[in-house]
């Protein structure tokens, strides 16, 4: 059998009236590049956060590499793990080479290769002296990318990480990140709003409903057509929109 670098194993998570993951089972193979997409509130943030257990499970357990994430302490749980999300969140107070060297810095790792790093993310090396609010979106969500990837984590997680860009750093960003994804051998699981943005980058997409998953197909396998009536939905959307333009006469 495949080894997991992520699985969930009947995992739920109730609020007080809500379930936000309902019993899923999931596992996600090293290497992969999995978009998890669905309609807002069908539970996709909750199911990643449960990974670095930013929420605990009601149910169920979630592994890495087999291990059960809730077994040693969070924090160390957390340095094996890049996240990005929207708005990153960098410290304001500290320059772009002091934010994405903090996670090395926290754990007296040896320190991170700022200059190396902003190369990846396609950055000049002399942003590095700047303070976050002197830049742009783009600029910011790159440095939030490089600090998830300073520690040396093999495992990527994304929470809409590009939804407040504009379409076309946005695109820019998430063909990046898929050269970074195989150029380190990453295992990435990205959420997001955009079926496009899923088909065109990830090896599988993981369609959530209502805390459930209901389909879990390659981008290939989607637009043949397979996938069920939900992701069907969602890839008709950006479907129709090419249509419409192509459609469209000057
Ligand atoms: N801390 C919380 N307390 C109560 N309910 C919550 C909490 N977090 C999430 N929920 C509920 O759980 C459900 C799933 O939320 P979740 O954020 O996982 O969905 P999502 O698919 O990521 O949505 P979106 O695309 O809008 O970010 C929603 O109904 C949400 O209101």
């Amino acid at each position: 059998m495949q080894s997991s670098a992520i699985a969930w194993e009947q995992v739920s998570k109730h609020y007080a009236g809500t379930t936000a993951v309902d019993d899923v089972t999931l596992s996600i193979a090293p290497g992969s590049f999995v978009a998890l997409v669905g309609a807002s509130g069908s539970g996709k943030s909750t199911l990643l956060k449960m990974v670095n257990r930013l929420v605990e499970p009601s149910a169920g357990r979630v592994t890495i590499d087999g291990a059960d994430v809730a077994a040693g302490p969070a924090p160390a749980l957390r340095r094996r793990i890049g996240y990005v999300f929207q708005n990153i969140g960098l410290f304001p107070h500290l320059s772009v080479a002091e934010n994405i060297a903090i996670g090395p810095r926290l754990a007296s790792d040896p320190p991170a290769d700022v200059g190396g790093l902003l190369e990846r993310v396609e950055l000049p090396r002399a942003l590095a002296t700047r303070m976050p609010a002197e830049l742009s979106g783009g600029q910011r969500q790159r440095v939030g990318l490089a600090r998830a990837l300073a520690p040396g984590a093999k495992l990527l997680l994304l929470d809409e990480a590009f939804g407040a860009l504009d379409p076309v750093t946005r695109d820019a960003l998430g063909q990046r990140l898929r050269g970074l994804h195989d150029e380190l051998g990453l295992t990435t699981v990205l959420v997001t709003h955009d079926m496009a943005e899923a088909l065109l980058l990830a090896t599988r997409v993981v369609v959530m409903a209502a805390g459930r998953v209901v389909a879990d197909e390659t981008p290939a396998a989607l637009l043949h057509g397979a996938g069920g009536p939900e992701a069907q939905a969602l890839v008709g959307v950006p479907r129709a929109q090419a249509e419409r333009l192509a459609g469209m006469t000057v």
